[in-house]
């Protein structure tokens, strides 16, 4: 608080900005995540398998389904007893169920075949006893009569990675529409960091990855894993600004320490070189608060202080130019303000679509025509036509209380600046459009 105090009367210069956030409290913010990853093992044996699953663990794996359909008992224990315990909890095994009790996992997946021989009374009597229960679906019929199971893996989503000749049988332009009562349905097959994006657009809960992981070397595990937990849009996209006596990095800091877990830092009217000192602090701000930071123009800028990608508008560098220099894991999006730039832009695969402005903004010179809800319908209701799946970022003037009615358009997240920078209480400002974005959800 003091210290906010102080950057509200004086700016601190970037070097002062760099020392100072190793003092600040951090605390800790709830996930605003909202695509489950669950990483699968490899069927076949893999050359220090235990060693490189428990790497993944520490990388940030949330769930991992081991999966050996040709391992006896023996071999499947001895791998089991190998990793730390304190993993278990994030384990489902499809095998030897009754080796769960003695490892403390309370996680049991039915592959097709178990699942028929299994009588639901048995699986609801498992889920008493606290376990949860998942299971594997080739035909998205199936779901009414799976609602005593918490998941479903659906497959093959896209062509598979690890079965050739194993192909999507998905129209382009796929979207899932759930029954009531459904269980969540994780996509499986071929999904790796190209793709992601798409699979919460088809409206998935979850990815299960196996060949994106299992088919790279053990030292680039770790690394694809933690891209594809990043690849992840996020719904609430903050905006840095200069609002008068702030400095872009004391806004970020404030925004992060508010609880944003995005950045996009939006610096105009600066030589390269000042942008590439800003823009290295705040990747280590962001990092330090465990926020993505995408950089606003700057291609190269973004390349240099390894953020986690890039914004690009239509008088910027095109979405596949920005892929050349950036590669696949990292972030790419667009602007567009009318359906014929987003079917321009949709050929460059961007990872999302920045569409805006929603009303009238002083944040950005040169506004395009402004859209309003009914802007959104149409552009978003031709995307659906033409099966175009991107994510869609709503831009441009928005507050909080506008959350609800765009989300309601099909939009996937809001892009906001003002309306957080000007916030009195800026902690309870983004409380409470992380919750409106989440209640919609
Ligand atoms: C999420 C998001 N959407 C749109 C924009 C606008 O980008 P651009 O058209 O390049 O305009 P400038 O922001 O560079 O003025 C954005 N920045 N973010
Ligand atoms: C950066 C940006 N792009 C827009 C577009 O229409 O493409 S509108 C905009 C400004 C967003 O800030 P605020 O939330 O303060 O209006
Ligand atoms: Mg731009």
């Amino acid at each position: 608080m003091l210290l906010r105090t102080i950057w509200r009367k004086k700016k601190p210069s970037i070097k002062a900005l760099r020392k100072r956030p190793g003092s600040l409290k951090r605390k800790a913010v709830k996930s605003t995540s909202d695509l489950e990853l669950i990483v699968i093992s490899s069927p076949v044996p893999v050359p220090n398998e235990a060693d490189g699953i428990q790497q993944l663990f520490e990388a940030g794996m949330e769930l991992f389904h081991l999966r050996k359909p040709d391992m006896d008992q023996d071999a499947f224990l001895k791998l089991l007893a190998q990793m730390d315990s304190k993993y278990c909890n994030r384990m489902a095994i499809h095998q030897h169920h009754d080796l769960a009790d003695d490892f403390g996992i309370k996680r049991l997946h039915f592959t097709e075949w178990k699942r028929k021989n299994t009588a639901k009374d048995e699986l609801l009597g498992l889920k008493e006893k606290g376990l949860k229960i998942s299971t594997s679906i080739h035909d998205l019929g199936l779901l009414t009569s799976l609602s005593h199971f918490d998941y479903v893996f659906f497959s093959p989503v896209f062509d598979s990675l690890s079965k050739k000749g194993y192909s999507s049988s998905l129209e382009s332009g796929f979207k899932l529409v759930k029954p009531v009562g459904s269980p969540k349905v994780m996509a499986l097959g071929g999904v790796e960091l190209k793709n992601l994006s798409q699979v919460k657009a088809m409206g998935f809960d979850g990815a299960a990855v196996l060949g994106a992981i299992w088919n790279q070397t053990e030292k680039e595990r770790p690394k694809i894993l933690q891209a594809l937990m990043k690849k992840e849009i996020n719904k609430l996209h903050y905006i840095s600004q200069e609002p008068p006596f702030n400095s872009h990095l004391e806004s970020i800091l404030h925004a992060l320490e508010a609880g944003c877990k995005w950045v996009q830092l939006r610096v105009k009217n600066l030589q390269e070189q000042e942008v590439l000192d800003i823009a290295k602090v705040a990747r280590q701000l962001c990092t330090e608060h465990q926020a993505q930071l995408i950089i606003n123009d700057y291609v190269t800028v973004a390349k240099e202080v390894n953020a986690d990608g890039v914004h690009v508008g239509l008088n910027d560098m095109s979405v596949a130019a920005a892929r050349q220099i950036l590669g696949p894991d990292k972030i790419i999006g667009a602007t567009a303000n009318t359906i014929d730039q987003v079917i321009m832009h949709a050929k460059a695969h961007p990872d999302y679509i920045g569409i805006g402005p929603f009303r009238f903004t002083r944040t950005k010179e040169k506004l395009s025509p402004i859209l309003g809800l009914e802007g959104y319908a149409s552009i978003l209701n031709a995307m659906n036509s033409l099966k175009i799946n991107i994510p869609v970022i709503a831009v441009g003037g928005i507050i909080s209380s506008d959350v609800p009615a765009l989300l309601a358009q099909g939009v996937h997240g809001v892009a906001i600046s003002g309306d957080i920078n000007h916030a009195t209480e800026m902690e309870r400002k983004v409380e409470e459009i992380y919750q409106m974005l989440q209640v919609a959800k």
